[in-house]
Formats: C-alpha cells, sequence, structure tokens
C-alpha cells in the first residue's frame, strides 16, 4: 500500500485535488482528512475538558462545544496560544492518523490518502510515500477563501500569516499541483499524477 499525503496553503485547492483522486481510486483508496479529525477531536469530551483547563471557559461554546470563533479570532493569531492549542490537537490528530493507516492496511487498500493542511507545520513527521503540495499564488487563495469561507480580507490573512508560505512548501515537496487555472487543468495534474499507480 502507498502512503500520499496531500499538503499545500489555505484554499489552495487541496479538498478539490483529494476529491478527483478518491475519485480515480474509488475503492482502492482509503482517505484520512485531519480537518475531519480536527473536527471530531473538537467534539470529544477528553479535548473539551483540556480546552477549558488551558483556556478557560471561553474556549467553550454554550452548547459545550468548542467555541471555533474564539479560538479562530484570539488564539490562532497569538502564536504562543496557538502552540498550546496545538499541543492539545495535534497528537489526537497523529494517533487518529495512524489508526486509519492500519486500517487502511487491514483492508487491503492500495492508496491510503492523507490530506494533511499543517504537515510541514507540524514537522512533516507523518510519513509518506510522496507529499504533494497544492499551490496557488497569494491573491487566488484569499479570494477562494473569502468567497468559500465567508471570511473577511482580515481574517484570512490572519489563517495565511499562521501558516508557512507556500514557497516553503513547494520547496519540499515531492509533487507541486499549481492551481491557479482552470478547474479542466486541474484535473488534468491529478491524472497524471495518479496514473502510474492507477496502472500498476
Ligand atoms: C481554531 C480552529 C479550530 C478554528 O477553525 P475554523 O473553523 O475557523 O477553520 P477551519 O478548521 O475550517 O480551517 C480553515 C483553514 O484555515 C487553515 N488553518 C486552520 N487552522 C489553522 C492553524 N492552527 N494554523 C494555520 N492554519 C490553519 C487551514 O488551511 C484550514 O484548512 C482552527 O483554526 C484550528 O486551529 N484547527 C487546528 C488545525 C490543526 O491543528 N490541524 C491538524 C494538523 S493538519
Ligand atoms: N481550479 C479551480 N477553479 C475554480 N475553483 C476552484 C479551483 N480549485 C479550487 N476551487 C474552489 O476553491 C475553493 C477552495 O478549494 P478547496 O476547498 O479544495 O481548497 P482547500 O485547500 O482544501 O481549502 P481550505 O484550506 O480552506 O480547506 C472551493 O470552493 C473550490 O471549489
Amino acid at each position: 500500500m502507498k502512503s500520499w499525503v496531500i499538503t499545500g496553503g489555505a484554499g489552495c485547492g487541496k479538498s478539490t485535488v483529494t476529491k478527483l483522486l478518491m475519485q480515480q481510486f474509488s475503492e482502492a483508496a482509503v482517505l484520512f482528512s485531519a480537518d475531519l479529525a480536527v473536527a471530531e477531536a473538537l467534539r470529544s469530551a477528553a479535548t473539551l475538558k483540556e480546552l477549558a483547563g488551558v483556556f478557560g471557559s471561553q474556549a467553550l461554546s454554550t452548547s459545550g462545544g468548542a467555541n471555533r470563533q474564539w479560538l479562530r479570532e484570539v488564539v490562532l493569531p497569538n502564536s504562543e496560544s496557538r502552540k498550546k492549542l496545538e499541543a492539545i490537537l495535534h497528537p489526537v490528530v497523529l494517533e487518529a492518523l495512524e489508526a486509519a493507516r492500519v486500517g487502511a492496511e487491514k483492508v487491503g487498500a492500495n492508496l491510503f490518502l492523507a490530506e494533511v493542511p499543517l504537515h510541514y507545520e507540524i514537522g512533516g513527521t507523518v510519513s509518506a510515500d510522496l507529499v504533494i503540495v497544492v499551490a496557488s499564488s497569494r491573491s487566488i487563495q484569499v479570494r477562494r477563501m473569502m468567497e468559500t469561507r465567508g471570511l473577511d480580507e482580515q481574517t484570512v490573512h490572519k489563517f495565511l500569516e499562521a501558516q508557512w508560505p507556500i514557497e516553503a512548501k513547494v520547496e519540499r515537496a515531492d509533487a507541486v499541483i499549481w492551481n491557479d487555472g482552470a478547474l479542466a487543468s486541474l484535473e488534468a495534474q491529478v491524472l497524471t499524477l495518479a496514473s502510474p499507480l492507477l496502472q500498476a
């Protein structure tokens, strides 16, 4: 079984590439999403307790879940607080990833596809046969994030400042998908990347 990591910048098209790859491989691939693992962690009693212990009750919403807006607006822009949040979330996400990889092996998958947006920021510790960076120019990143997430420009820049510059990710990538163009160009690049493994 091959393990591929999909990473890149916010709004660059990681989820779109992941979806296209899953369409190509269909049942032969097993998908893991770090964003979904974070969402799941933020619903678990153990993580919520840790969050409240570190940040106080403001980290929780009135309904008892995580207060994502507060985390995004207050914790994310402050590198010290962000590190504390990451120290809670990253071990949970990495454990879930390794469990999913074992599950994929067990069902005889040909490909384990892990979408890990912050692969490099968290130290590149997820082992992979191929790390694919999905990249686009900053202006396009900002536009896509504003359009699809309904965020204002200032919030988008806060997200982007919490991430490595896309150039640093491109430098370290095993493969790069440049996604500034039309969807047809993205699809063609994905097919080129997937073909050797599809034919193996
Ligand atoms: C505070 C949180 C929960 C608020 O989430 P929110 O709903 O606003 O954003 P969402 O999770 O949808 O992320 C939107 C995009 O922003 C970027 N982003 C999100 N979190 C971070 C972060 N901590 N650092 C840098 N970029 C981030 C990513 O590209 C992501 O795809 C979120 O910002 C966060 O810290 N998530 C944890 C990210 C993480 O640790 N992932 C595991 C390793 S990949
Ligand atoms: N080549 C493209 N042409 C037009 N729209 C695109 C293209 N690539 C991606 N998009 C759109 O841009 C938005 C962001 O793409 P996507 O969700 O795949 O990015 P992402 O890197 O996963 O983002 P995030 O980090 O915010 O989760 C989506 O609405 C997607 O449909």
